[in-house]
């Protein structure tokens, strides 16, 4: 069987974002263009400042763009306002922090289903069943009624990538996603990432300062300055490095 042609699961068109004006203007983001593979894990690296947060803000519909045009599958969020984009977020995407931000006083399936409550339905039978599989592909499908206090770091993130998963959004953002975790369940806990773009088509845009979690991804994007400064297929972490290296030496 052939490979089915990858579609588009997010795109910036000319993108800029400038905050303030005149002599404090800042141009975070420089006429950025950017395809987002469907199915994909694509890491965003770059300096710091360099405008990484700003992209994933303007892609996530949480910040507008200053000029250009962001779509997300097939909608144009340039010029929605306020209540479709916290539809489109909400039914659309997922996220993924470094903090984790479980709620302590639901168990594991209460947080996990807690997208369906905000989108004000319960999982119909289907949607559990695919949760519990979920849960399960995790390998946190026996802590279903614990709560975060009784996980370790690592099952806590499992738990928040099945939450950012459940309702099957076009797009999962996770930002910095292995910052609190220990080497070994972030190794674990970015695998299990990219098995996920692999098994399920999920697409996912990992930003990270970390060559190591970046070498996980199927492209690297680096940004400097607001602008696409290289653009390459899966590396390991000395070739992420040795980029980021000229990235600084050249700034
Ligand atoms: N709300 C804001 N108002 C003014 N300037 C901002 C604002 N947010 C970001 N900036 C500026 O825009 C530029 C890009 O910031 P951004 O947070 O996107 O960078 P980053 O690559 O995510 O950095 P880091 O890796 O340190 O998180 C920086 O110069 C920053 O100071």
């Amino acid at each position: 069987m052939s490979e089915p042609t990858p579609t588009v699961a997010a795109r910036a068109t000319g993108v800029s974002k400038v905050y303030g004006s005149g002599d404090s203007a800042t141009t975070a983001l420089d006429a950025i263009d950017l395809e987002i593979a469907a199915g994909s894990l694509t890491a965003i690296m770059g300096p710091s400042g360099s405008g990484k947060s700003t992209l994933m803000h303007v892609f996530a519909g949480l910040d507008s763009a200053t000029r250009g045009r962001v779509t997300i599958g097939e909608t144009d969020i340039t010029h929605l306002d306020d209540t479709a984009l916290t539809l489109l977020r909400r039914r659309s995407l997922g996220f993924v922090f470094q903090a984790f931000n479980l709620v302590p006083t639901l168990s594991v399936l209460g947080n996990v289903t807690l997208p369906f409550e905000l989108d004000g339905r319960r999982p119909d039978a289907a949607e559990l069943a695919w949760i519990r599989e979920l849960l399960g592909r995790l390998g946190i499908g026996m802590l279903e009624t614990r709560r975060p206090h009784e996980l370790s770091g690592g099952q806590q993130q499992r738990v928040a990538i099945a939450r950012a998963i459940a309702m099957r959004p076009q797009l999962v953002f996770a930002d910095e996603p292995t910052g609190n975790l220990d080497s070994r369940s972030s190794r674990e806990v970015l695998g299990l990432l990219r098995d996920l773009t692999r098994e399920y088509r999920q697409t996912v845009v990992l930003v990270t300062h970390d060559p190591v979690a970046a070498s996980h991804a199927d492209r690297v994007v680096f940004i400097a300055d607001g602008r696409v400064a290289r653009d390459v297929g899966a590396s390991s972490p000395k070739e992420l490095s040795d980029i980021i290296l000229s990235l600084e030496v050249a700034a």
